[in-house]
């Protein structure tokens, strides 16, 4: 038809039979990302008018999502007052599903929960909740307008804000519908849950809980608005009545559909609200179990339906037969705007990106277990631990598709002697932000101040994220904290030539993700001063005055370190003997060109944590254990033989060609401060004095395998605090696997 139809003539100027009108609707997803949505955009704008083309969304079409609005407007004496961050604890917009993604897997697995349902269904709900109520409500383009205005201010979606999930027989299915080898396994999420935040006076801070899942318990569709509570009860704390669910949760909830009700419906906390107005389609139910499909007793949100005023449409129907009667009565209300549409996408698209490679969580179909439970953590969110004291992580093994318990992680872990903290990617960030504001509180009890030192990389990214999020929660004292730098590479402090990811400066990086979200003062922050041209001994001097006159004995009370993949820590590289054997300056200059923390000012941090996340990592770790491993053995092989022929004899370090650099005795150094120096255990002196250091040095060395490695090697060895600590926070793709290092309790 659409030759017929071209919008370059009028209509009158065709026979008087072909004088009809045409819509052409369009069922979401509309494109795959924002360039591929614009695309469509563009290319169908060739072939149709902007009326003859809807996007239409269903869930629009809904009785109660259609009934947000006039609910709003028509009590919006009572309810405007409480529609904000102060009186409005979260909000929860949910389609759960029974149903899985079989039979229209070959859509499905292109696109995904987010894709399918978020990005279309759920954002245009969330922006209808969070818009400023219209004055008028026929007036198309002020509502455009309102929900546009919500549209446009919400924080950039990252990884730590999302938890996704698919269900264990997913793949299988992907198997039998595609042509798919079977191992090219899917990382397509059948369930996904996204915190949004919007930058908006009205809810700054206030979680909006996107989930929607497939092959769950239950189906549900619904928005729940979660009001804070302020009553503090004077009852007896053994009253039954205590904690009954009047008493707490006071709540909105607009009910889509739900497989326990037998019609859509607006569930009013009792007492929240008085005098509220149902619409002209809508009415009162007064026997409110009569909502109910089963039994009496039914509880939602854990409450019963009687604690709930109950509205619900005078008669049902159903959302295509809306859409369908709209299109004919040429109706365009409903249609999603280009502009809806590309704001939409701006706001998934990136979110989309970074979790393309994610791992999904595995979960049982239809489990009606908590496998997916999740919690809000510092802004983020993040999947609840099966087991407090025990973590077994389920990932997919290789042959089949059942999870199965990958890793028994058990407390109290160490790596190379020091305390382990190993977790998927999203809780290891959320353990370490809670280290960080541990010790930050520590320090400012002791101190007054907290001087923690941040690295650059790729993990930094993540960590930086995280801590820009923690800012909701208000638990570390960022007024008290000083920032410094680990390292800095010269020349990269401007940001010419790309975007800042790739602008070869770690500060660029820090203000960019954390710096800029956070209150601090210029006093507090530090960067390493590098520029192209200035990168040398007269700024590392200037950085180490700095440090050593604001931080009280030079000592940074904690230092973040990441791991290259060749086994460097700051900018301190393998085999820069230069760097590695300097042992007073607070900075060294580094090969490649950088600046960064020496060896000296990381011995002497009260605390380091180390972060090491990712697959591209776990072979350094097994270099590393192993190198440690064995040189140990050689070590203890060595010295029992020295017992053997009466003890004491001198062992010759030098004749191992890798601890040469390490172990050679520097100028005027004594064979004391080289051991201190090289981090070996030597068994060099027989008297007993010395025997006595021996066997001290021989425990600490037994708890502590990095003492074992060759400094110049392995530059972790040579930066151990020697009168603080350190931590190892490694994700479950870095940790070694297939072994049990069960040495020394590692
Ligand atoms: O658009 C979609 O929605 C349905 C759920 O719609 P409902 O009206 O049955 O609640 C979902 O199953 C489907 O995956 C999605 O494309």
């Amino acid at each position: 038809q659409i030759p017929l139809m071209s919008p370059l003539l009028p209509t009158s100027a065709y026979p008087l039979w072909t004088q009809a009108w045409m819509r052409v609707a369009f069922e979401k997803p509309f494109g795959w990302d924002s360039s591929s949505a614009e695309q469509l955009n563009s290319q169908l704008s060739r072939l149709l008018s902007p009326e003859e083309m809807c996007r239409i969304d269903h869930y629009l079409s809904k009785q109660a999502v259609q009934e947000i609005l006039p609910f709003r407007m028509r009590n919006r004496n009572v309810l405007d007052p409480l529609w904000n961050r102060l009186d409005v604890e979260r909000v929860e917009i949910a389609l759960k599903e029974k149903q899985g993604a079989k039979g229209r897997i070959d859509f499905f697995d292109d696109y995904g929960i987010i894709r399918d349902i978020m990005q279309n269904h759920l954002t245009e709900i969330m922006s209808l909740v969070a818009m400023d109520t219209p004055f008028n409500l026929s007036n198309h383009d002020e509502v455009w307008r309102n929900k546009m205005a919500v549209l446009t201010r919400i924080h950039p979606l990252c990884p730590w804000t999302a938890v996704t999930g698919q269900y264990d027989k997913y793949f299988q299915e992907v198997l039998e519908e595609t042509k798919r080898a079977a191992s090219n396994h899917s990382l397509t999420s059948t369930f996904a849950a996204v915190a949004v935040y919007f930058s908006t006076s009205r809810w700054e801070g206030v979680p909006f809980l996107l989930m929607s899942g497939k092959s769950l318990s239950e189906s549900a569709s619904y928005i729940r608005v979660i009001f804070r509570h302020s009553t503090f009860t004077l009852q007896p704390t053994t009253s039954s009545t205590t904690h009954n669910s009047s008493s707490f949760h006071r709540q909105l909830i607009f009910v889509i559909g739900h497989d326990s009700l037998r019609s859509p419906a607006i569930l009013i906390s009792r007492g929240l609200l008085t005098k509220v107005r149902p619409g002209p389609n809508w009415e009162e139910l007064l026997d409110v179990e009569a909502l109910s499909t089963g039994d009496e007793g039914l509880h939602i949100f854990g409450s019963p339906l009687m604690d709930y005023q109950v509205l619900v449409p005078r008669t049902t129907c159903d959302a295509y037969s809306t859409i369908i009667s709209d299109l004919l009565g040429g109706l365009s209300g409903m249609c999603v705007r280009e502009e809806t549409l590309t704001a939409a996408w701006k706001m998934w698209s990136p979110l989309l990106q970074t979790l393309a490679q994610r791992s999904p969580r595995i979960y049982a179909h239809g489990d009606p277990n908590s496998t997916l439970d999740f919690e809000i953590v510092h802004g983020g969110l993040k999947f609840k631990l099966p087991d407090k004291k025990t973590l077994v992580h389920f990932i997919q093994s290789d042959d089949h598709f059942q999870p199965v318990p990958a890793y028994k992680i058990m407390e109290n872990s160490t790596l190379l002697g020091d305390p382990l903290v190993a977790l998927p990617t999203e809780d290891l960030l959320s353990a370490l932000v809670l280290h960080i504001q541990k010790s930050a509180n520590e320090a400012v009890a002791r101190s007054g101040e907290f001087h923690i030192a941040l690295p650059g990389g790729h993990t930094s990214l993540a960590l930086f994220r995280a801590l820009a999020s923690a800012r909701y929660a208000t638990t570390l004292p960022w007024e008290r904290m000083h920032v410094w730098q680990t390292d800095e590479r010269c020349g990269g402090a401007s940001q010419d030539g790309g975007g800042i990811e790739n602008s070869g400066s770690n500060f660029a990086l820090l203000r960019e993700i954390l710096l800029q979200h956070v209150t601090l003062s210029p006093s507090q922050l530090h960067p390493i001063p590098v520029d192209n041209h200035h990168c040398g001994p007269t700024e590392a001097l200037d950085y180490a005055a700095e440090l050593i006159s604001t931080v009280h004995e030079g000592r940074l009370d904690l230092v973040v370190l990441g791991l290259g993949k060749d086994g460097h820590v700051a900018s301190l590289f393998p085999g820069d003997s230069a760097a590695l054997s300097v042992v007073d300056p607070v900075v060294s200059i580094t090969m490649p060109r950088r600046l960064s923390l020496s060896v000296t000012s990381l011995r002497h941090a009260r605390s380091v944590a180390i972060v090491v996340t990712g697959q591209s990592k776990r072979k350094v770790l097994e270099s590393m254990i192993l190198a440690a491993i064995r040189e140990r053995t050689k070590k203890h092989g060595e010295e029992e033989e020295a017992e053997e022929v009466g003890g004491g004899v001198e062992q010759n370090n030098v004749q191992d060609p890798g601890r040469q650099g390490a172990t050679n005795t520097m100028e005027g150094e004594s064979l004391e401060e080289k051991e201190r120096r090289s981090g070996i255990f030597s068994e060099n002196h027989a008297d007993d004095k010395n025997i006595r250091k021996v066997k001290g040095e021989k425990k600490r060395e037994g708890r502590r395998l990095l003492f074992w490695l060759n400094p110049l090697q392995w530059p972790l060895a040579a930066a151990h605090p020697e009168n603080g600590s350190l931590k190892w926070f490694v994700d479950l793709e870095a940790l070694p696997r297939a072994r049990t290092w069960s040495d020394h309790g590692s």
